[in-house]
This record gives C-alpha cells, structure tokens and sequence, in this order.
C-alpha cells in the first residue's frame, strides 16, 4: 500500500555519492508521496473535447484502476502521462517533473523509469519475445553487452511468468494470455518503477484474467512498483485495486477504494459497481476471502449454505 512520506522526491544517497549529474539521474529513485501528478489537464480532438479541468494524483506504491464509460478518455489519459499525447492545458508531472513543460532532455531521462503494456501487447511481429524484451534494454542501455542483454530478457520473461521455451518463439505462435504476459516483461525490461498497463486481462478467459490479476499483484508487492491500470474488468478492481479513478464528464469524478466508491450516488457509479456485473464480482470476491479461511468453521459453513443455493437455482 503506498507510503505516506513527505519529501522532495530524489533519493539522497544516489546524489551524494554519484557528482555526475547523468549517474544521478540513472540511479535516481522516487521517494515522493506522488510520482504521478495530473493538474488541470485539457485534451480535445477538434470540437470534440475529452478531458477539462482533470486532476489526479497516484500514490507511490499503489495499484490505481481507470474506469470510465467507453471512449471517455482512459487510454489518452494515459497517452499524455506518457508524453505521447501532447495537452491542449494543464500540466502532469512524473516522479516530480513535468512532463508537459519539462525540459526534453529532463523527459527522456524518467521515460526509463516506467514501462507499459498497451492494450494486446503491441509486441514487433518479426521479432521473437525474447528480442522484443531486448528491444529497451538497446535503446536505453546500449553497451551492455550481448550475453548478459540475452540473460536479463530471459530472467524478466521468466518472472513475467512464461515457460523459458518462450523467449525463442514468436508472438504469432503464442496464446492471447501469453503475448500479454511477454508484452508485461518487456514493461518490466527496465526494472521500472511505475507500470502502466493497458486493459491487461481484456480478450483472456476468467482463469487467465485471475492468474494475471494475482501475478499484477505478486510484482507490485515484490518489486515496490506504482501501478496504472487501466480495466473494465470488476474483478480486478476488487481484487488487486488500492484505489480506483472514476472518469466520467471529462474529469476525473472521484478517486477512492471500491467500497467507498459504492457509497457514492453518481448515476454512472451505481450502475458500474452496484449493477448485476458488479454484484457478482463483489460476491466473487467474498467467497475468495471465505475460501481463504476455510480452517474456520464460520467461514466453512457459509461456503457450504452459498454452494447449496447455487445448486438450488441451478
Ligand atoms: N488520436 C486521436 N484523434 C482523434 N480522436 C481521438 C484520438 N485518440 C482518441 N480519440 C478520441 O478520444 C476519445 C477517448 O478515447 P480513449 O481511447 O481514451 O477512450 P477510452 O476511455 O480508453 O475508451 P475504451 O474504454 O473504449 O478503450 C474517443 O472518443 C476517441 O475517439
């Protein structure tokens, strides 16, 4: 869960020890309470106008979920947080410096701290997967030298979860689970502080999404990660989401853990996560958490009397 830490957001020992300014800015860590902070944020296409006046600020070492209605702006949202996407107003600032008014040179130098899984893995075609992981490691890291470019892809591609076999296939020859498990460990190439992920269960089975919500989970907690993820899917947001970031009339209208948001009486709100959909996944989620305590005779009970009504509507 993030850390409440008040301080300037650069990492003291790195500055002491390294008088070179381009090494402090490689070994640079953000201890910042926001390494992501969103002020005023305008965007349109034309007449048509997607953002106004949006704010956000995620905390470090959270799991923040998108949602919005589609087409309400997620995914440039999360394009400007980038730098792919220029604002028409406001300003965004990541690990403590804008990236809408920064300096170019400042930019490049925090796009290595990041990674992302856009949506469907967006991985090259000709290249295999264990290419496509050294695809950042070159652009950004272009001396290490080859042995040891081929020894880190196959280590992130492993922690992504893939079968070693992996590395040498290419991405027509996997599943739809695991191009967006390669896609997660060329995010992960880096060793990024901040993952942006892109709707990363859409297209997989229930199991799949499950297993890629838990392995979400697992790198956050182990490797201190921020995470930005965009979803639809109500099982991940009540499964592995700190907070969630509503987006709805071109802002963002409310950012807070589910079970607040559900108290809310926005009319998009209520449908989302107090609908049918949203129901079931709370009820999911329940019956996860009893299951995890079924040593207790509590707990055991109220999982045998919600199987047998099951089989009774069945
Ligand atoms: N490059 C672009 N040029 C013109 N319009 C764009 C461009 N990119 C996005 N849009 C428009 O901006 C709006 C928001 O798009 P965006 O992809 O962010 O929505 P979203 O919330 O991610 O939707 P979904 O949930 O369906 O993926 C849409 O109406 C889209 O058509």
């Amino acid at each position: 869960m993030a850390d409440e830490v008040e301080d300037p957001g650069v990492d003291p020992v790195a500055v002491e020890e390294y008088g070179d300014p381009d090494v402090n800015r490689k070994f640079e860590r953000f201890r910042g309470k926001h390494p992501i902070v969103v002020r005023g944020l305008k965007n349109a296409f034309g007449e048509q106008v997607v953002h106004e006046d949006l704010d956000l600020e995620v905390k470090r070492g959270e799991i923040i979920g998108v949602v919005g209605g589609s087409g309400t702006g997620k995914s440039v949202l999360m394009r400007s947080i980038i730098g792919l996407q220029t604002p028409d107003e406001g300003d965004i600032e990541v690990f403590g410096r804008s990236i809408t008014r920064g300096d170019p040179e400042d930019v490049v130098g925090v796009r290595n701290r990041w990674g992302v899984l856009f949506q469907g893995g967006a991985l090259f075609s000709t290249l295999t997967v264990g290419e496509n992981v050294e695809v950042p490691l070159k652009q950004f890291y272009p001396d290490i030298e080859p042995g040891l470019m081929h020894e880190i892809a196959r280590y992130k591609i492993m922690l992504s979860g893939l079968p070693e076999e992996a590395v040498a296939k290419y991405p027509s020859e996997l599943s739809g689970g695991m191009k967006k498990r390669a896609g997660l460990a060329r995010a992960l190439a880096l060793d990024p502080e901040l993952l942006f992920l892109d709707e990363p269960t859409a297209g997989l089975d229930p199991i799949g999404a499950a297993a890629f919500d838990n392995l979400t989970k697992e790198l956050q907690a182990t490797l201190g990660l921020t995470v930005f993820l965009i979803t639809h899917d109500l099982d991940t947001l009540h499964e592995i989401c700190d907070r969630v970031a509503v987006i709805a009339d071109r802002k963002v209208i409310a950012v807070d853990t589910v079970p607040n948001l559900m108290k809310l009486d926005h009319p998009w709100i209520q449908e989302y996560f107090n609908g049918p959909r949203g129901r079931a996944a709370l009820t999911a989620q329940a019956l996860d958490e009893l299951r995890r305590h079924m040593d207790q005779p509590v707990a055991l009970n109220a999982i045998k009397a919600l199987d047998k009504s099951n089989d009774r509507k069945a």
